[in-house]
């Protein structure tokens, strides 16, 4: 899909194309629709990572928090949206053993009761087996760090996903 297509877009069509860029966050595609037409995908990218970044804090925290577990009870019920689900798989986080599937619950509980958001991480770019070592590594990180860290997950599986929908290399 090229961008001259993106810029054609009714609203509709581009909210059923673009609506779950950020996870289960349509709001931030159906504004984004209205910065068009975009020069290209960096453009596109742009314009989504403004409209997280002019949030206040607890817009912010609430994309976070509209992000499943990793590895959590919506992966196993196959309750994630098509691309979490995709990811998710794609990392192996389906065929965890049951120890690191219980490591990794713990983490992500005290990771959720430290923050009060669920751990983020673009999983297509580490290595799933890091997954544990990451999460500990940043349950000791301050609350604001943590936030823009967070954030930057995020921001990486936008990229990915627009990146896949407009068919150029991630
Ligand atoms: N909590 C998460 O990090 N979730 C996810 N990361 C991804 O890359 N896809 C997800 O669903």
């Amino acid at each position: 899909m090229d961008i001259e297509k993106v810029n054609s877009m009714d609203f509709g069509e581009f909210m059923d194309v673009f609506g779950n860029v950020i996870e289960r966050c349509p709001l931030i595609a159906a504004a984004v629709w209205s910065k068009r037409p975009f020069s290209d995908l960096g453009d596109l990218e742009k314009h989504f990572f403004a409209f997280i970044d002019g949030l206040p804090l607890s817009g912010q925290e609430g994309v976070l928090r509209c992000h499943p577990e990793l590895a959590g009870r919506e992966l196993h019920w196959g309750r994630l949206t098509a691309e979490s689900q995709r990811e998710q798989s794609a990392a192996g986080l389906q065929n965890l053993g049951a120890a690191e599937r219980l490591r990794l619950s713990e983490l992500t509980a005290q990771y959720r009761a430290r923050f009060g958001f669920p751990f983020v991480l673009a999983v297509r770019l580490s290595d799933p087996a890091a997954a544990p070592r990451e999460l500990a590594r940043r349950l000791r990180c301050p609350p604001a760090q943590e936030l823009r860290t967070a954030l930057g997950e995020v921001k990486k599986i936008c990229h990915l996903r627009l990146a896949d929908l407009l068919g150029e290399q991630p």
